[in-house]
């Protein structure tokens, strides 16, 4: 479902050398397989996520997802609508858009996908993340575990077939993470979506069947000095 091969990235030093971040030559995850990644600080992490999502243009090789070669998308709309079609994305951050409603922010995920919006599944998948009486508060009006329940019910709506979720659980205080989780492990398992989750959590990790450390799939971090 998701290929990455011989996957390289670099980024440019402030003198303009360039800082070689990711060299992975392989690594895939099957349909509904549910992934962490694991790696020190600044070992190229959310540059993956980011590769896999389309935010980051990779140097060379080649990223598949659903057997469509997106590394071959040079259309940015193109692959913005890729994206929004298939890939959900939640972030340490949430990244709501602060002047609309919970709904609203559902919403407006879907119209990006296929112009139009699915009200009913919107409030559904707010109601499935137990938000049933806050679709009309904005971000704003939402504790920190809402807002990152909101950004969940988001990155579903459109019935990805990845979820790539960036330390969801980092800004969240410990009595609601295990509930984030929970979340998305079974919102992915029920809809057979699959998910690379990127987490330093040992409690996190520990609870998923495969756990990819960085440092070993990507030539770059090996023998690196942690
Ligand atoms: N735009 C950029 N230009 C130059 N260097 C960058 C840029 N973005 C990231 N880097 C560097 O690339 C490296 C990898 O960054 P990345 O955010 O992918 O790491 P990470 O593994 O997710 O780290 P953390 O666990 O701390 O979040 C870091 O050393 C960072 O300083």
């Amino acid at each position: 479902m998701l290929l990455l091969e011989n996957v390289q990235k670099s980024y440019r030093e402030p003198s303009g050398a360039p800082l070689a971040i990711l060299d992975v030559p392989h690594f895939a995850i099957a349909a509904g397989e549910q992934v962490v990644v694991r790696g020190r600080s600044g070992c190229g992490k959310t540059t993956m996520l980011n590769s896999i999502a389309g935010l980051t243009t990779i140097d060379s090789g080649k990223i598949e997802i659903r057997g469509h070669n997106v590394t071959a998308i040079r259309n940015e709309a193109v692959r913005d609508r890729f994206r929004a079609e298939n890939i959900g994305i939640v972030f340490q951050t949430f990244n709501l858009l602060a002047p609309f409603t919970a709904l609203e922010n559902v919403m407006l995920g879907m119209t990006f996908a296929s112009g139009r919006a699915d009200a009913a599944r919107a409030r559904g998948l707010l109601e499935r993340v137990g938000l049933g009486h806050r679709l009309h508060h904005k971000p704003s009006a939402l504790s920190v575990g809402e807002q990152q329940r909101v950004a969940v019910a988001r990155a579903l709506a459109n019935r990805p077939v990845l979820l790539l979720a960036d330390e969801p659980t980092a800004n969240i205080d410990p009595a609601h993470q295990q509930q984030i989780i929970d979340l998305l492990r079974a919102s992915c398992s029920e809809e057979n979506i699959a998910m690379l989750l990127v987490t330093h959590s040992d409690e996190v990790s520990d609870q998923f069947d495969r756990v990819e450390q960085l440092e070993k799939i990507n030539r770059v971090g090996q023998g690196a000095a942690v």
